[in-house]
């Protein structure tokens, strides 16, 4: 019987008809990209401070202490290195362990540099970038998440002392969630109602020392702690997400946040002539990150996937002799491809979203705030989309590896148990959909009014056609244009946000049509990002692309991606008249044709990826391929086998035998 060997990888490399070194530059945005991700991801895999194998098998405190430990090991081995920032980031990012390092850099250090003032970022920032204080970011409490207007913390302004008092006046007021506060911060950014004079003036941010810096006590007035294991072994329970509550804790008045609304020594409330959103800051700019990060999750849950199937064989042989690998089987590839399209486009999509943050970021400090909405909508409607896809793509490609895929050797369960939170934090991704419907109706009732859309709705402007148009696909290859498939994810975004607007006018208030018509909301809002998504995607590849048959590679993905959203969503497709059933078929048929022309490339186009064995931490997916040994080699490493005969074997196990032999003689 012939099993399957590591060299099937050597084989499936072999097969590649593009340059993958030249994928790995597009793959990471740049040359100078590549170089410094590729350098701390050595760093970080062959320093054996960062093993990660036996996260699954640790008890909360030994992990949380084993990450305590990492945390020290990265901040020293960023000093002692001297990495710039943009290095000491990607350093963290391969440690590949949720820890308060994330939110110190990701939360607390964005909050003060969006929210402060000069003189604040000046006292507060030295202090963070040295890690003299550790800072979390806490905003959600115990009775309210999604619904940050009903925050109930408050932060009361004491004229006679110039102080502010943070208080938590109900257990539903609690601050629970924020990670990094559990255990860990010496600081926090609170999210209160700001009163003054007796009157409440809407939620602002204030920095709360939680902790002594001298023997890490929490401070007087306040209750602090972890609020408990979270789902999944190893997983997010690295992380000390944590609970606090304030009884009339007093900071300085300086300790607002006041880039937005001063508070005056007399305790006046001065607001900035800004939109009031602007407080919201911290979460948009939180929200274009996750879009980035959800291509690295997607992305290695796919490649071991993807290198898995290469290894795996089952069936297809009459006489024992050799197997078909898994990757061959059409069934697989239909379910693989398209994730590993969706990797690649939610790369180039994210990198979009970079500019685009970067670009609203440059007018707002020229206080141009007509992009502010766009942005917004973007960056949420983004962050819902692509970790739902990113969440659900990873369960599929555990089951994708089939039994060894539920393994925490494959690496899957873990990277889902971290990943899936994703779709909550930084706002509950239905919640986000709708502001992104929100401003699609107003985009749409604008129109009416001889409104030009702009930005990512430009297409809206289109509008007659884009009601009337009939595709005109009548041959497979006619889904290769760009032209036509656009034009029907145009056409059916539209088609959506257009009856969900008409629908909402039949309603006695707009608030209440918002309210029933929530559902078609939803999917008019998932299409439009998929515009967004399709249409980037389109550009990338339409650009020049340096390297033998890269372009060529990312052109089949961009159509296996758009193709297999139009096989996914064809009820919309149709019922919107976009399309007819005998087009729908014929973009299947295009599919399965790109699934074909993908196959002896897939290995190589995860390879592209450049991921080290350490940071995707699968026996499965094993850039040697090696699956079996290291499986078995794992297996024995489990703490159930440090001894042949169980604990528990004398207590447990021989009464039982006993006692059946006394009832078989009986
Ligand atoms: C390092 C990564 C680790 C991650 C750790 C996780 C951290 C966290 O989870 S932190 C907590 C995150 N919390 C959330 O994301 C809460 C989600 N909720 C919200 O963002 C908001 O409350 C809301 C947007 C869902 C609703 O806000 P509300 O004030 O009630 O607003 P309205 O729906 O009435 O909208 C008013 C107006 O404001 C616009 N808008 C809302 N958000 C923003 C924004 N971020 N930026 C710009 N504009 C925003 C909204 O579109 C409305 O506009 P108009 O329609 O023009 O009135
Ligand atoms: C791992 C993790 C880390 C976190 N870290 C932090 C942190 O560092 N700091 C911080 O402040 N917070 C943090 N959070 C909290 C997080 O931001 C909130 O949990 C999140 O914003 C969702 O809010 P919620 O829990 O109130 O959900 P809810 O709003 O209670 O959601 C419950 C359900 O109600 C639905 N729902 C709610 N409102 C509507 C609506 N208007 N229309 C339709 N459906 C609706 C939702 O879709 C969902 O299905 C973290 C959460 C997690 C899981």
């Amino acid at each position: 019987m012939v099993v399957a060997s590591v060299d099937n990888l050597a084989d499936e490399r072999s097969k590649a008809q593009f340059d993958v070194g030249a994928m790995k530059i597009v793959w990471a945005g740049s040359k100078h990209v590549f170089d410094v991700t590729d350098r701390m991801a050595r760093i970080v895999a062959s320093d054996p401070e960062f093993r990660k194998d036996n996260r699954t098998t640790l008890g909360r405190k030994e992990l949380f202490k084993n990450t305590l430990r990492k945390m020290a090991h990265v901040v020293k081995r960023a000093n002692e290195l001297r990495l710039t920032e943009e290095e000491a980031s990607k350093l963290r990012f391969f440690v590949d362990e949720p820890g308060y390092l994330d939110l110190h850099w990701g939360m607390f250090v964005p909050a003060i540099k969006g929210q402060g003032t000069e003189e604040q970022q000046e006292k507060w920032l030295p202090l963070a970038s040295r890690m003299e204080i550790i800072g979390c970011y806490a905003q959600t409490e115990l009775g309210h998440g999604s619904n940050v207007q009903g925050l109930e913390t408050t932060a009361t302004f004491d004229p006679k002392t110039d102080e502010f008092i943070i208080h938590s006046p109900s257990l539903t007021s609690y601050k629970w969630w924020p990670g990094g506060l559990g255990k860990v911060s010496t600081h926090v950014v609170v999210y209160a109602r700001l009163v003054s004079g007796g009157q409440e003036h809407g939620i602002y941010g204030f920095i709360v020392q939680l902790r002594s810096l001298d023997d890490h006590t929490p401070l007087p007035g306040i209750i602090i702690g972890d609020i408990g294991t979270k789902f999944g072994s190893g997983a997010y329970n690295t992380m000390d997400n944590g609970f606090v509550c304030f009884n009339r804790v007093r900071i300085p008045r300086n300790h607002m946040l006041m880039r937005f609304c001063q508070v005056t020594r007399e305790g006046n409330v001065c607001l900035s002539d800004v939109p009031k959103q602007m407080v919201y800051g911290t979460m948009v700019y939180v929200r274009q990150t996750i879009v980035s990060d959800a291509s690295w999750a997607l992305s290695r849950a796919v490649c071991i996937a993807v290198r898995y199937s290469a290894i795996r064989r089952q069936f297809g042989s009459q006489d024992r002799g050799i197997e078909t690998q898994v990757l061959d089987y059409k069934t697989q590839q239909s379910r693989l491809f398209p994730l590993l399209a969706s990797a690649y486009a939610f790369r180039f999509v994210g990198e979009w979203l970079k500019w685009l943050y970067a670009d609203v970021t440059e007018r707002l400090q020229a206080n141009d705030f007509s992009t502010l909405p766009e942005a917004h909508a973007c960056t949420a409607g983004l962050k819902s989309l692509t970790t739902s896809v990113t969440a659900d793509a990873i369960e599929e490609c555990r089951k994708l590896c089939g039994g060894h895929g539920y393994l925490c050797s494959s690496g899957l369960p873990e990277l889902f148990a971290v990943y899936v939170p994703a779709c909550t934090y930084e706002g509950d991704n239905v919640v986000l959909l709708l502001q992104v419907a929100r401003f699609l109706v107003k985009t749409v009732s604008r129109l009416a009014a001889g409104k030009k859309p702009v930005g990512t709705t430009t297409y809206m402007g289109n509008a007659e056609h884009l009601m009337q148009c009939k595709s005109s696909a009548s041959s497979p290859e006619d889904w290769l244009k760009p032209s036509v498939v656009l034009e029907a994810f145009e056409a059916r975004a539209f088609r959506l946000a257009v009856a969900c607007a008409r629908d909402i006018s039949k309603f006695s208030t707009p608030e209440a049509g918002f309210a029933e018509l929530s559902i078609d909301l939803v999917e008019a809002a998932i299409a439009h990002c998929e515009v967004i998504v399709v249409s980037r995607f389109i550009e990338k590849v339409q650009q020049d692309i340096p390297g033998d048959g890269v372009k060529e590679q990312l052109q089949i993905l961009c159509f296996i991606y758009a193709l297999h959203l139009i096989h996914k969503h064809s009820g919309e497709f149709l019922s919107t008249g976009c399309i007819t059933p005998e087009q729908a078929t014929l973009a299947n048929e295009q599919l399965r044709t790109l699934y074909g022309q993908v196959r002896p490339n897939a290995v190589s186009l995860v390879d592209a990826f450049n991921y080290t064995d350490h940071y995707l931490g699968s026996a499965l997916g094993r850039y040697d391929g090696n699956v079996y040994a290291t499986l078995y080699a794992q297996a024995l490493r489990d703490p159930l086998n440090d001894t042949v005969v169980p604990d528990g074997y004398e207590e447990f196990i021989r009464p039982v035998l006993k006692q059946t032999m006394r009832l078989s003689r009986l």
